[in-house]
């Protein structure tokens, strides 16, 4: 499976406030940018505590016709993926609808009953890990949807999840926005979180950068460790 990391940040890499309520970094024309790399996806992954920040919908601008073009004559939007060890996900968030498959990556953790109810609510739900509480074993769960025919992978949050897809080895390129703002606040979210590394940091190569409404995009590949 192929791996696309993409995220907004501040200059100083928050990718939202110390409250965690969302701020809109990208511009309109990032936001475009963004709808494309989705939809060159099979699946959209973002972790649970985005789902709770944010309440997001991760489908495709309708009206975006170009974007439509992209998808190739695959019908449909990408599916959703979230990671959520214990089904924190509400049965009543947007990802749930009917618009697109919806998979919920959970482990044992996850109680039965929950499970049936998140899965009445509309969700595909799989079991990737054993009962830690704090993790869904990533690199089981995208061999699972591997399996289910996800080639292509986009990976948009959050900072917790973006640490876990580097520090399991599954990141194959990364696109930052970098908004012109500072958000600041030692508890903010930002782009790789987790315990961070102490070595064998992953290691890439920058290969692209445009400027897109008053920001950067910066795209790199990622090269290994050292
Ligand atoms: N600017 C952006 O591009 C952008 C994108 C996405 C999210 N956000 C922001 O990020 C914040 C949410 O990020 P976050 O870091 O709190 O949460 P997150 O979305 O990264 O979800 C993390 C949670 O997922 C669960 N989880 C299960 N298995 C895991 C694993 N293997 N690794 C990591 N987490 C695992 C845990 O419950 C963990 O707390 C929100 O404020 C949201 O607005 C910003
Ligand atoms: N690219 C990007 N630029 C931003 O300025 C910003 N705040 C986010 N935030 C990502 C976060 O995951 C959001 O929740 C989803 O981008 C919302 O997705 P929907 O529009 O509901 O499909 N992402």
């Amino acid at each position: 499976m192929h791996v696309v990391v993409n995220a907004a940040q501040s200059v100083d890499g928050k990718l939202a406030t110390r409250n965690r309520e969302q701020h809109r970094i990208s511009g309109p024309e990032d936001f475009d940018r963004v709808d494309r790399v989705r939809a060159a996806a099979d699946a959209v992954l973002v972790g649970v505590g985005t789902i709770l920040a944010d309440d997001p919908h991760l489908t495709l601008d309708e009206e975006d016709r170009r974007v439509e073009r992209l998808r190739n004559g695959r019908a449909g939007h990408p599916a959703r993926v979230v990671v959520d060890s214990t089904g924190r996900t509400p049965t009543d968030a947007r990802i749930l609808d009917d618009a697109a498959t919806t998979y919920l990556l959970v482990s044992e953790a996850t109680p039965t009953e929950r499970r049936e109810a998140l899965t009445e609510a509309g969700a595909a739900v799989i079991v990737a890990g054993d009962d830690d509480r704090e993790c869904v074993d990533l690199t089981a769960g995208l061999d699972i949807l591997t399996d289910r025919g996800i080639d292509r992978l986009m990976v948009e949050g959050g900072g917790e999840v973006i640490y876990s897809c580097f520090a399991a080895g599954l990141v194959d390129e990364l696109h930052v926005y970098v908004g012109s703002m500072v958000i600041g606040g030692r508890n903010a979210p930002t782009l790789a979180d987790g315990e961070g590394f102490i070595e064998a940091f992953p290691t890439l190569d920058l290969v692209g950068t445009e400027r897109l409404d008053d920001g950067i995009v910066l795209s790199y590949e990622v090269d290994g460790r050292s």
